[in-house]
């Protein structure tokens, strides 16, 4: 069925001009600070409603929409995610490679932006280029990457489950990088709620394509079906012999007999996942380096939490320290204030 936009209010339409998305989005993006407390959905940490398991036919990790078959909408209620082929257009993702070999040369230096190493890598290697740059976040103010986070048929999915009202919270460019022997190129098993600060849960999904062919020789994703129906689990650092880059932290107690998916993903290809379900992501055993860029959306409606006291305190410092380092800013003292800054 086709999809056709309603109009909406104040923040971003997905149904949007693509011209226009851009500048709103960030518009939003301005406003981050201060989202609207009202409208809470679900409860915070988002368990099985007791009441769903005697309505089966009641959805509450998607929305009601025309988009999503009601086969794709039990898949992810069921799943935690949902694989869309071919979303995204070779030309957007020609358009992603170029800007990142850009700000590999140093030629392009947005605002905000973190760039990030392995590990494994000696600090005397560490002339910029693209063999040195394992990933780089918070790219918003970047305008070509940022183009992703605006592309209609990205938030038209999106949408099905933050509902109209989108903020990107949060964007990356992951280049793995070929595993140096250590296995530092993995990414542990986790949940992305533990990086996140903002409730409800349900409202919150990440958007993951793939810049090119990933399969297990690369590192792809692997995911835990169905772990986003329980709840935020402590994390913590992997007792990894190689080392563990910063912040890559894991979760210690998961069932190790739970089913894990590998999801082989071509060029263009998108998954859509809830924040809860746990997911990691293999060494890189190619001598390539694995391209996919994403973004965290949100519905304007979720508010900030204090993580004080919760299993993401220790996260939250960790992020202040990096976000110092990377930025200089003696302001950041929390990860609200963080996301906010970062977003300015
Ligand atoms: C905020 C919301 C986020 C929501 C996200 C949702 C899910 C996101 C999950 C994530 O991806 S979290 C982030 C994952 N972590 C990384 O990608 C690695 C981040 N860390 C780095 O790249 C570097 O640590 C960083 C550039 C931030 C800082 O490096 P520095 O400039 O302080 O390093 P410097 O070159 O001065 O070296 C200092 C020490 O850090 C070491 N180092 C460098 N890169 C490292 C690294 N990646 N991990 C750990 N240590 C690292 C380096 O070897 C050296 O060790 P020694 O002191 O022993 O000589
Ligand atoms: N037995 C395990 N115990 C704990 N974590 C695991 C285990 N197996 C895998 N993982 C985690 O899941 C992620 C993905 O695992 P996966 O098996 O795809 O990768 P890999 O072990 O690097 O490569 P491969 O098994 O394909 O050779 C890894 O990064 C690791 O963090
Ligand atoms: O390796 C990947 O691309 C997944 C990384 C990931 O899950 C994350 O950064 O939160
Ligand atoms: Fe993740
Ligand atoms: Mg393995």
């Amino acid at each position: 069925m086709k999809w056709s936009p309603r109009p909406r209010v104040g923040v971003l339409a997905a149904a949007m001009a693509q011209q226009r998305a851009a500048t709103r989005l960030r518009i939003v993006l301005g406003h981050l600070g201060c989202p609207s407390a009202g409208a809470v959905v679900a409860s915070p940490t988002s368990g099985p409603i007791a009441s769903a398991s005697f309505h089966p036919q009641q959805f509450q990790y998607t929305l009601d929409n025309d988009v999503l078959s009601l086969e794709q909408r039990k898949f992810y209620e069921e799943n935690g995610f949902l694989v869309i082929k071919n979303l995204v257009s070779d030309a957007d993702i020609q358009r992603f490679r170029v800007e990142f070999e850009k700000i590999c040369r140093e030629e392009s230096k947005p605002v905000g932006l973190m760039v990030m190493r392995d590990v494994s890598i000696a600090k005397s290697e560490y002339s910029p280029s693209e063999k040195t740059i394992s990933k780089i976040q918070d790219f918003q103010e970047d305008k070509e990457l940022f183009r992703f986070c605006t592309l209609p048929e990205v938030l038209k999915y999106v949408e099905c489950f933050t509902g109209p009202n989108i903020m990107a919270m949060h964007t990356m460019l992951i280049n793995k990088p070929p595993d140096t022997g250590k296995k530092t190129s993995r990414h542990p098993l986790h949940q992305d709620l533990h990086y996140f600060p903002f409730r409800p849960s349900n409202r919150i999904v990440c958007a993951w394509t793939a810049m090119e062919h990933i399969d297990r020789n690369n590192g792809c994703l692997v995911v835990l079906p169905g772990t986003h129906k329980g709840c935020l689990k402590p994390h913590d650092y992997p007792q990894w012999e190689g080392g563990v880059n910063a912040m890559f932290h894991g979760i210690q107690d998961y069932d190790k007999d739970h089913a894990r998916v590998h999801l082989v993903m071509e060029k263009g290809d998108t998954v859509f996942f809830h924040p809860l379900l746990i997911h990691g992501s293999g060494r890189n055993q190619t001598q390539g380096f694995r391209k996919v860029i994403s973004c965290h959306f949100v519905s304007a409606d979720c508010h900030y939490i204090d993580v004080k006291g919760t299993s993401q305190e220790n996260l939250e410092k960790e992020v202040v320290e990096t976000a110092r380092k990377c930025h200089g800013d003696a302001n950041t003292t929390d990860l609200k204030v963080h996301l906010h800054e970062m977003t300015k």
